[in-house]
């Protein structure tokens, strides 16, 4: 029996990530919790024939506490794709502002309600929001850093296309052949190309100069989906994809699979002094940062271990010189999340 929760079920990455998880036949109940319309969603969604038992979950007013309570109480995953998407000329910091607090507070009540359950957060800036989870999880005492996981799967399916798209393999092939640490913002970001064998024998054809707009499509490929969607928000349906994608990991680790079974694992945004060497590995890599996306290995919903890029992969020097560059971004947003819920009351 695995119990889903969505916060922020109805909107435009919601819904799309919703009637994923309600195809996995490894969840049992999805419970859909929105501000608006989540009712409606889960009504729609319920009468598609498989097995998981759909539940809509909606706070009459401001003060109603009930409907966050019920959409968690016994939940084993929370996946967070609340709060407010980017328009034309925003950065993901711009955000920060409406989402941190509505991050804070969700967190909270996982905190007290669930405080055993997987946590993915989805919303931006996810550089600032999962500091701020994992700070309101340690005021609560209740933070359990191998189950707190920032969902950057979105930048690893777009470099697997982009980087397929270069080197003339299909993009579904590059799925652990390739991998993307960081952060997930525009130069926090960055990608791994070097990783297997036969990818590298392929990219040490790519020229400089394709090499650099595919690294700068990587990084602020979110920006292309915002630009064109010209006001309407930003990526909703691959980051839907993404979104699945990681979560069907985590589920897929509750039901005994290891995720490390097929190539590179997905990587996640992670508070790397609560996880197995990843205090030292931040010492000897990463300047001491504190979260840094990584390609993890989870057993039973909770990670095992991570793969560290530095000595399990041939890092180029230009992707060391990404990597520092990526670090002074991630301390400011780190620094400005934790900050935020040390100045908040819970
Ligand atoms: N991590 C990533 O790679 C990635 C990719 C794309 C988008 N995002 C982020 O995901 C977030 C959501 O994007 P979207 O396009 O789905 O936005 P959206 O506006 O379409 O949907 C957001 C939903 O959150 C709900 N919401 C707002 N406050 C809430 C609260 N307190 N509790 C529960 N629900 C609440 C809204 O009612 C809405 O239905 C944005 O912050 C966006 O920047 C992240
Ligand atoms: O670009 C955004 O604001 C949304 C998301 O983070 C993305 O990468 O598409």
């Amino acid at each position: 029996m695995v119990k889903v929760t969505v916060c922020g079920a109805a909107g435009g990455i919601g819904q799309p990530l919703s009637l994923l998880l309600k195809l996995n036949p490894a969840v049992s109940e999805l419970a859909l919790f929105d501000i608006v319309n989540a009712k409606g969603v889960a009504a729609d969604l319920s009468h598609i024939n498989t097995p998981a038992v759909v539940t809509g979950h909606q706070p009459a007013n401001k003060e109603d506490k009930t409907a966050i309570v019920d959409a968690l109480k016994g939940t084993d995953l929370v996946v967070i794709p609340a709060g407010v998407p980017r328009k034309p000329g925003m950065t993901r910091a711009d955000l920060f502002n409406i989402n941190a607090s509505i991050i804070r507070d969700l967190v909270a009540n996982i905190g007290r309600t669930a405080p055993n359950a997987a946590i993915l957060i989805i919303s931006n800036p996810v550089n600032a929001t999962v500091p701020i989870a994992a700070e309101v999880l340690k005021k609560l005492g209740v933070f359990n850093p191998g189950k707190l996981f920032g969902v950057t799967t979105l930048d690893s399916v777009r470099a697997e296309t982009f980087l397929g798209e270069l080197i003339n393999v299909n993009p579904s092939q590059l799925q652990g052949r390739i991998s993307v640490v960081g952060g997930h913002s525009g130069d926090t970001i960055v990608p791994l190309i070097n990783v297997t064998p036969d990818v590298s024998a392929k990219v040490a054809n790519i020229s400089k100069a394709d090499y650099d707009k595919f690294v700068n499509r990587v990084q602020f490929g979110g920006d292309e989906v915002v630009k064109a969607k010209n006001g309407a928000g930003s990526a909703t349906l691959s980051m839907a994809y993404a979104g699945y994608r990681f979560a069907a990991g985590v589920l897929n680790s509750l039901g005994g699979a290891s995720t490390s079974s097929s190539g590179v694992p997905d990587s996640s945004y992670v508070y790397l002094p609560g996880v197995p060497g990843g205090k030292e590995f931040s010492a000897k890599y990463l300047n001491g940062v504190d979260f840094f996306s990584v390609p993890i290995v989870l057993e039973n919903g909770v990670i095992k271990s991570f793969i560290n890029p530095f000595e399990h992969m041939k890092i180029t020097q230009k992707e060391q010189e990404l990597v520092k560059v990526a670090l002074g971004g991630l301390e400011k947003s780190i620094e400005q999340g934790t900050n935020f819920v040390k100045g908040s009351k819970l």
